[in-house]
């Protein structure tokens, strides 16, 4: 594994080498065999199989693990196999008689019903000889498997794609009755490896040895042509054409796209046991596929003396010369130079006759005017095209808007049935949106409408426009209205984002709790684990940090977060509650207050555009000013709660909506940004179901497992296989932070499912989401409800809590800064005692004796032991009123005191202290 990248081609720890990790099993390969036996069922009915090549023994591991209880097993290879239990093995060479021997011993008198062979010999040498040998080592497991195979007995063998491959496929043909070759899922697409397998060996008394002889086998190879070899230089004087390497499909992406380097994974020519070629430059000038000589060659020379003559040429400039002396190292535009040289050699000679020479042959052609008959069909023919073409796009049109309608019915985005007409009208019939209303008030308030600036732009003043369009221009007008239309969007969106951002700004202003809410909504969007962060601004303390606060809290809180956004029935329910009293300053209740509707999908949107409800009139000019409500009471039920959202604050009388004065535009723009959206998520999903489905045709060889789509595009674990890094990382100094991921975690400790399971459940909607050019409003609000509800479980809840409980139970700063204090007090008082002590010690007038004593109360008094401090101080009252002597209950000295006199004294303490600070 060494010498491969581990992230990408062979060396790549795919999904089967970390399934054979977790499975115990030793090499990788081991999925290999399950899979041919999932296919053939080799193993079930087995009795007696011998692995030829077999360390380390994975593919044991499954015969063992599949065939019936107390088969025999022999696996034999080069390297030692490290014991497996009900399994024998030996060392040896496969193609010496010595293992021959080992095999009879092993196996007694029995015969085999499985011989499986997976060998490959120590590649390195050049790939042509690597498949012969391999080729080899086949048919000399072939030939061992002739020996020991029962009658009916079965054979696999690992075979390489090469020339070699169709005559072993013909002798297994002739020993067989079944022969099929196959690639399992688990065998890498980047190697040429196959696997053979054959069934019903037909035993026959007597097999030609020349079936089993990569001689006779493998005859048909033959040395290349010398020119070509490149051996010899002299040789090439007789090279020619036909002596060329055949063009393979890369040559001409050698040449087109020579900075990718390629693979010969089909091989190379027969024979051809050289990697440098050259060939002629008459070849090169004369030949009709000059391309593939550029792509597979080293070099190309000038011998002749008419090659020679080319050299002379003006358009022979020394960077012609040195690019054909090395032709690997070229790039696409030293190609290109060559090519060019080709080309201009050719003119030069009189190879190729110049195109321009047949201009004097090109016929004349005379157009002559159309009589009137003509002239009037011809208009005919023009406008009956042009009706048909309006006649189409009208149709068009009225599809797509019928399918929009369709649609908003589906959502539920339509007031429901049951209202009644006057509500259907306003659902219906009217915009929430009024651009030309909102470009008037805009024009009002001085501000420069779009299509003013469009305008600007181009340049043109409202008389070009005049004048530039005629009747005649209709369509042109159709396109122009879409334009502008667009336009006006974009310029609508904007405005959008931008109050948005307001409203965020607002938001963040009043309240303080905004930051974190927010902060958190970062952390988990999108993330479908949402067990650790990935990327952002957050190091990675702050964000251990915020989970670390989020823990405790985060389920509860998400309790309460549910409960407040509720759904439409929640919302409903509160609104009648509350009466018809909205508040439309307080953004904040409207937002919790938005009614959401799920769509069919299971992705939850919000019934009104996001930014509606923050949009005031007053600023943006963009909601159509109504009249204010007359007849409520008129309105269903249903139709108030929708009609007593905020966004409708402010809008006036329903019933002049009837008008069709009112009617600004089509309803083609209300739906654009939810409509957009869903068809995203549609086109999303069908993307996955597409994809699912290739692979499913794919992989018609394999059902079960699916074929692992290894070269094609970017795969999802290149790119997180840091990001794991960095999860493990954070997971292994601080534990698992979210309720989900112990969950997650108890669950594959407990063997209720598996890695590979969770791999598979990572990958949904949810995880294909295509964020690009949604607008700010509705990503936040996505990143509410667009995520995986991963269960969790009451032990998860509970083992966090506790972990946050001893996290709350740790001293708080200040007192662990008394605590200190107190210690480094205590160690300054040991050590002025110390001294005292060391004084006292030196002391001649005092005796041993008396020296002992001071030192001991010195450092007694040290350690807080001073006897005034023991002194216990007990009131005088209860019991111990008028109590003489120890009072009960009391240990060591004490002093008994008045209630009053205590407080007194205390109080005057205090005093004195109060006026020492102030002094
Ligand atoms: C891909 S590994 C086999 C892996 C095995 N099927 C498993 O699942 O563990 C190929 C093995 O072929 C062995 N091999 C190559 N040439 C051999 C030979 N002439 N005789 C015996 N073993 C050989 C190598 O030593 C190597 O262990």
């Amino acid at each position: 594994m060494g010498k491969h990248d581990k992230k990408t081609g062979k060396g790549r720890l795919d999904k089967f080498y970390k399934l054979a990790k977790e499975q115990g099993y030793r090499a990788r390969s081991a999925f290999k065999l399950i899979h041919l036996n999932r296919k053939y069922d080799l193993l079930s009915k087995a009795r007696c199989a011998i692995d030829l090549c077999a360390a380390p023994g994975g593919w044991l591991q499954v015969a063992e693990k599949y065939m019936p209880k107390g088969s025999l097993i022999v696996g034999v290879d080069l390297n030692p196999i490290r014991p497996l239990p009900h399994v024998s093995t030996f060392v040896s060479d496969i193609t010496t008689p010595h293992c021959r021997q080992q095999l009879k011993q092993h196996l007694h008198d029995w015969k085999a019903d499985l011989v499986m062979h997976d060998g490959a010999p120590n590649v390195g040498s050049a790939w042509v000889q690597d498949a012969f040998t391999q080729n080899e080592l086949v048919l000399q497991s072939l030939k061992l498997a002739t020996e020991f195979l029962a009658k009916d007995g079965n054979f696999v063998t690992k075979v390489f794609r090469s020339q070699d491959y169709n005559a072993l496929l013909w002798v297994f043909g002739q020993l067989f009755k079944t022969v099929e070759a196959t690639k399992p899922p688990s065998s890498r697409n980047v190697s040429a490896e196959i696997f053979v397998v054959c069934q019903g060996f037909m035993a026959p008394k007597h097999i030609d040895p020349k079936f089993l002889d990569p001689k006779h086998v493998f005859k048909d190879i033959a040395p290349l042509p010398t020119s070509i070899t490149g051996a010899s230089s002299d040789s090439t004087a007789q090279a020619s054409s036909s002596q060329l390497p055949q063009p393979n499909s890369h040559a001409h992406a050698n040449v087109f796209m020579p900075e990718k380097k390629r693979r010969a994974r089909e091989g190379y020519a027969d024979g051809d046991y050289t990697l440098f070629h050259k060939a002629r430059a008459e070849d090169f000038i004369r030949g009709t596929d000059p391309v593939s000589l550029l792509g597979t060659l080293n070099q190309i020379e000038f011998v002749s003396d008419e090659e020679k003559g080319w050299l002379k040429s003006r358009h022979t400039t020394s960077d012609v010369v040195a690019n054909f002396a090395d032709l690997k190292v070229l790039g696409k535009g030293d190609f290109k130079l060559l090519m060019k040289w080709r080309l201009a050699i050719r003119l030069e000679y009189g190879i190729d006759v110049k195109a321009d020479q047949t201009a004097d042959v090109t016929e004349e052609v005379v157009v002559e005017p159309l009589d009137e008959e003509e002239q009037i069909s011809e208009e005919m023919k023009r406008m009956a095209e042009a009706k048909t073409n309006r006649q189409k796009k009208d149709r068009k049109r009225a599809n797509e808007k019928k399918a929009r309608e369709l649609l908003k019915l589906q959502l539920n985005m339509t007031a429901p049935t049951d209202l009644d007409d006057e509500d259907r009208a306003l659902a219906g019939g009217e915009e929430m949106f009024d651009l030309g209303e909102g470009e008037r008030d805009a024009k009002r308030k001085g501000v420069k409408d779009i299509h003013d600036q469009l305008e600007d732009e181009d340049g043109m003043s409202d008389e070009d426009d005049e004048a530039t369009t005629t009747l005649d221009d209709e369509d042109d007008q159709v396109l122009d209205l879409e334009d502008e239309r667009e336009a006006k969007l974009h310029g609508l969106e904007d405005q959008l984002d931008g109050l948005y951002d307001e409203y965020k700004e607002r938001m963040a202003v009043r309240d303080a709790k905004w930051k974190v809410k927010q902060a958190r909504m970062k952390d988990r969007n999108f993330d479908a684990w949402h067990g650790i962060q990935e990327g952002g601004s957050d190091s990675e303390d702050e964000k251990s940090r915020k989970k670390v606060f989020r823990m405790g809290k985060e389920v509860i809180e998400e309790d309460e977060q549910d409960s407040e956004e509720g759904g439409w029935d929640k919302v409903a329910a509160r609104k009648a509650a509350d009466g018809d009293e909205l508040d439309s300053s307080d953004e904040e209740s409207d937002e919790e207050l938005q009614p959401i509707k799920k769509v069919k999908t299971g992705v939850r949107f919000e019934q009104v555009a996001g930014p509606s409800r923050h949009t005031r009139p007053t600023t943006s000019g963009l909601v159509t000013t109504l009249r204010e409500t007359q007849d409520r009471a008129t309105l269903s039920r249903q139709a108030q709660l929708w009609f007593d959202q905020s966004v409708f604050k402010g809008m006036g009388d329903l019933a002049a909506l009837d008008g069709p004065e009112e009617s600004g535009k089509s309803e083609d723009e209300d739906m654009d940004e939810d409509e957009d959206i869903d068809m995203d998520e549609s086109e999303d999903q069908d993307d996955v179901e597409n994809e699912e489905d290739d692979e499913e045709d794919e992989d018609l060889d394999f059902e079960i497992v699916p074929q692992e789509p290894e070269d094609d595009g970017p795969t999802w674990d290149v790119d997180d296989e840091d990001q794991d890094e960095v999860k493990r990382k954070i997971i292994k100094e601080k534990g698992l932070l979210t309720a989900e991921a112990v969950s997650l975690a108890t669950a594959l400790v407990n063997r209720e499912k598996t890695v590979n399971q969770l791999v598979d459940e990572g990958f949904n909607r949810l995880s294909t989401f295509n964020k690009d050019g949604l607008p700010s409003w509705f990503l936040d609000d996505e990143s509410k409800y667009y995520k995986a509800n991963i269960p969790i479980t009451k032990e998860a809840v509970a083992a966090l809590r506790d972990r946050q409980r001893a996290l709350d139970a740790r001293p708080i700063k200040k007192v662990a800064e008394a605590k200190a204090r107190k210690k480094f007090k205590a160690v300054q008082r040991l050590e002025k005692a110390r001294k005292k002590a060391d004084g006292v010690m030196e002391a001649e007038d005092l005796n041993e004796g008396e020296k002992a004593r001071q030192v001991g109360k010195m450092i007694g008094r040290a350690h807080g032991k001073d006897k005034k401090a023991q002194k216990k101080l007990v009131v005088a009252k209860g019991v111990n009123r008028g109590v003489k002597g120890r009072p009960r209950g009391v240990k060591g000295k004490y002093k008994i005191v008045d209630a009053r006199m205590r407080k007194e004294v205390r109080a005057e303490k205090r005093i004195k202290k109060a006026s020492k600070k102030r002094h």
